[in-house]
């Protein structure tokens, strides 16, 4: 493979980002501070449910993974949500936006918010991980790519449009600002690296195809779910 496949690979790979959630009404409204109390709250109940499955949608991809180097890597995405002794990770975090906006933890672990059209695109997601070749999964991850720009236009918009919000609600979102770039180029060097032929490359491409359905199906619920 020459690098100009490399090259128009990567391009396929990155012009999805005309189909990541961020462009999704629910998104827009939410950016423009266009969302009450409840519908934000909605967010926050169900978007709990994608964050409590990514870390079982990455031990599944370690599970199918035999490549060591890649495991010694991939394996710091399952402590970033879970935390470690002394070290809190996202779960907590979003638990604590949770509050922040109203929720109390047991209603998020308690899935009484839960819609079954976000249950059903996040499962989804974990049943892809589990059932299709590992490098198609990791491929399926790189909508983060596109998260970082996402995030920073959320704390401002959260900032400025939602004050009775409290700031420290937000770490989760600084925490990805850092974390999502490290996870998108690690899953992007896996990528490029292993899908060499066309055939490769156009699953890896519609494993990514997949994942922007997933994320813009779980907004098409919650939009849905919580009418103006
Ligand atoms: O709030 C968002 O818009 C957003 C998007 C995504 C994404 O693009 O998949 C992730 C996250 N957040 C996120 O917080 C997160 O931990 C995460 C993990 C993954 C993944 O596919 O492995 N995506 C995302």
């Amino acid at each position: 493979m020459t690098s100009s496949g490399t090259e128009s690979f990567v391009a396929a790979l990155r012009a999805h980002s005309q189909r990541y959630h961020d462009r999704h009404p629910f998104h827009v409204k939410m950016n423009e501070g266009r969302l009450n109390r409840r519908q934000i709250q909605g967010w926050v109940a169900n978007r709990f449910y994608y964050q409590e499955s990514i870390p079982r949608k990455d031990a599944a991809i370690l599970a199918n993974c035999p490549e060591p180097d890649v495991r010694r890597r991939w394996i710091r995405r399952i402590t970033d949500h879970d935390g470690t002794a002394g070290q809190e990770g996202g779960i907590e975090a979003w638990l604590r936006l949770g509050e922040a906006v109203g929720l109390p933890r047991k209603e998020l672990w308690d899935q009484r918010h839960l819609l079954p059209g976000v249950r059903f695109a996040v499962d989804a997601y974990v049943n892809f991980a589990r059932t299709r070749p590992w490098v198609e999964a990791v491929a399926s991850s790189l909508t983060e790519l596109f998260a970082p720009d996402l995030m920073a236009e959320r704390i401002a918009a959260f900032e400025r449009s939602y004050p009775w919000i409290e700031s420290d609600g937000l770490a989760y979102f600084r925490a990805r600002l850092q974390q999502a770039p490290r996870d998108a180029e690690h899953a992007l060097e896996v990528v490029t690296e292993r899908c060499r032929s066309i055939g490769e490359q156009e699953r890896a491409i519609q494993a990514l195809s997949f994942k922007c359905d997933v994320l813009w199906s779980v907004l098409d619920a919650i939009d849905r779910g919580y009418p103006d």
